[in-house]
């Protein structure tokens, strides 16, 4: 699903208004209804009270005509005009007047009025800024945000937490901090980054109705991944297929005490697919590799606890390194030299990355389209420190296109960045911040390669399948139990989702 920007929202706006031959009012109106549909459907006429605050622009509107509804199925409401500016949108005044109408006279709030009192257990409806929102809110509305922050309503957004910038960083503290974002069509980017994503803890994304044909003709920077993008990218495997079909996976890693590492990643990238997969160890890495995984054949250099060199007899079809390597002077000219003469499609994770990080030199060695797959300290490290989300995301860009690979940006909503697009992930759960899931991931990565999908098409799936094995993992482990073996165990279950029917693929896409 696109994530679109401010802008490009207007331009879906304004084209759907232009093309339906409809007034701008009549789009609030669908915004408004469809709120309210999804509120009264919560709500089931609960006797409980609304406290909507609007602004004067186009999402205060929006505000005002879920006022109109919820008064009209008689629920008990309470409507405030937050007047941070004396301008007023068209389409608010038309909505103004129909709740005047109505006989409902909104409490205006202005820098001097006492905020207002919010007891627990109401409901706060938030409609003081949208996506309009261009320069930081004054100190009085802000305090007026710290206070609803600080109640102990139940706070929901209308289309963004308001303050919430859509494309940059946001002061955790001029920002409303939402329960629920029933945001308009399209989630918005802020939803999934670290220091904002807090502010939004659940979103929904409602329809109402904007020109689909403009919207896909958009291109966009950000895209959310989902079962719909990842499906079409699967590959049903042929009748008529043997294991050489699938390629020969080398996973390569381990040291003294870090061999789980290996092994985590071996299993996961057979579990992906991939007909075989060797792994390339240190010699003490031989006996517990060969007895966890039968499946897989394992070859050691000849240091017994950390690897001093890297050989194989035949060219891999991909290759995953650094889980548990080491960043000793000896793995490192081991990997050098590894990557001197290797040609196959790579992953890079754990302390490959911090070899990458020591000897910058190593970047230029990598085939292009390498998968880089940092957790956030692993990528500061590549990429130099950031002074937010936005600046971090700018930075990986410019990364990835200097040096031709992509990067897998681990986190609640792992990124993918290839080209100049960001793709963020939609499974997954904090029970998968346990040791080795990202041992795991490269395997996945590292199997798909194997069969010849793209870079971008392994990195993208890998992500997403990681993810939903997690997310399977919970119909028998808890968040707190789940390991990473657990998330490897439910590799196969993610895969079957690919070939079930459609109706599925909706009931998942509502829980997304
Ligand atoms: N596109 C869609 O699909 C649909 C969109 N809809 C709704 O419209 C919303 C966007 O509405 P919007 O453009 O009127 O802006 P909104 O966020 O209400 O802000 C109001 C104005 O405040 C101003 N302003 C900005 N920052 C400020 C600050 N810090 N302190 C003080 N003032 C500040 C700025 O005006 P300025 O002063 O710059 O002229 C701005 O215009 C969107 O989120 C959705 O809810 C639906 O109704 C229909 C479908
Ligand atoms: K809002």
């Amino acid at each position: 699903m696109k994530i679109l920007s401010a802008e490009q929202i207007r331009a879906a706006d304004a084209f759907t208004i232009e093309k339906e031959g409809i007034q701008s009012d009549e789009l609030m109106e669908r915004a408004g209804s469809a709120i309210f549909g999804w509120l009264n459907s919560q709500l089931n006429g609960s006797p409980v009270t609304l406290h909507i605050f609007c602004g004067t622009g186009n999402n205060g509107g929006d505000g005002l005509v879920v006022a109109r509804h919820l008064l009209e199925h008689g629920y008990q409401i309470q409507v405030y005009i937050v007047n941070y500016s004396d301008k007023r949108s068209a389409d608010f005044l038309i909505n103004l007047d129909r709740l005047k109408d109505r006989k409902v006279w909104p409490e205006v709030i202005k820098e001097e009025s006492a905020l207002p009192v919010i007891p627990e257990g109401d409901i706060v409806l938030d409609a003081i800024f949208g996506t309009g929102l261009n320069r930081e809110p004054e100190p009085w509305v802000c305090k007026l945000m710290q206070s609803l922050n600080k109640s102990k309503a139940l706070v929901v957004s209308i289309d963004v937490p308001s303050g919430m910038f859509l494309e940059r960083h946001s002061d955790p503290k001029q920002v409303v901090h939402a329960h629920y974002v029933l945001t308009f069509q399209h989630p918005k980017l802020p939803f999934f980054l670290p220091s904002s994503g807090r502010f939004c803890e659940q979103w929904v994304a409602l329809d109402i109705g904007l020109h689909q044909e403009f919207i896909d003709s958009l291109d966009t920077a950000y895209e959310l991944i989902g079962f719909r993008e990842v499906r079409p990218l699967y590959r049903f495997r042929k009748k008529f297929s043997h294991k050489g079909t699938y390629g020969h996976a080398l996973i390569v890693g381990g040291s003294h005490g870090k061999m789980g590492a290996v092994i985590l990643s071996s299993e996961a990238c057979l579990r992906s697919g991939s007909g075989l997969v060797t792994a390339f160890v240190p010699g003490c890495g031989y006996n517990p590799l060969q007895s966890a995984l039968p499946e897989v054949m394992v070859m050691t250099g000849k240091d017994e606890s950390e690897l001093t060199e890297i050989r194989m007899p035949f060219t891999p079809s991909a290759v995953g390194i650094g889980m548990g390597m080491g960043t000793s002077k000896a793995s490192i000219a081991a990997f050098r030299a590894f990557l001197e003469s290797n040609t196959s499609p790579l992953v890079v994770d754990a302390d490959g990355l911090n070899a990458i990080s020591k000897d910058r030199s190593l970047l230029k060695l990598m085939p292009p389209g390498t998968v880089l797959t940092p957790h956030p300290g692993e990528l500061e490290r590549l990429i130099g420190p950031w002074k937010d989300d936005f600046e971090k995301l700018e930075m990986a860009r410019k990364f990835v296109g200097e040096h031709h690979c992509l990067l897998v940006i681990k986190g609640a909503h792992t990124m993918v960045v290839s080209g100049t697009k960001g793709y963020v992930n939609s499974t997954g759960n904090p029970g998968m911040a346990t040791a080795g899931s990202g041992d795991v991931l490269t395997g996945v990565i590292t199997g798909l390669l194997s069969q010849g999908y793209l870079p971008e098409e392994a990195a993208l799936m890998g992500v997403y399948i990681h993810g939903r094995a997690g997310d399977l993992c919970l119909d028998s482990q808890s968040m707190e139990s789940s390991i990473a073996s657990d998330i490897t165990a439910h590799i196969g279950a993610a895969f079957r989702e690919f070939y079930t029917e459609d109706s599925d693929e909706k009931e998942r896409e509502v829980r997304e």
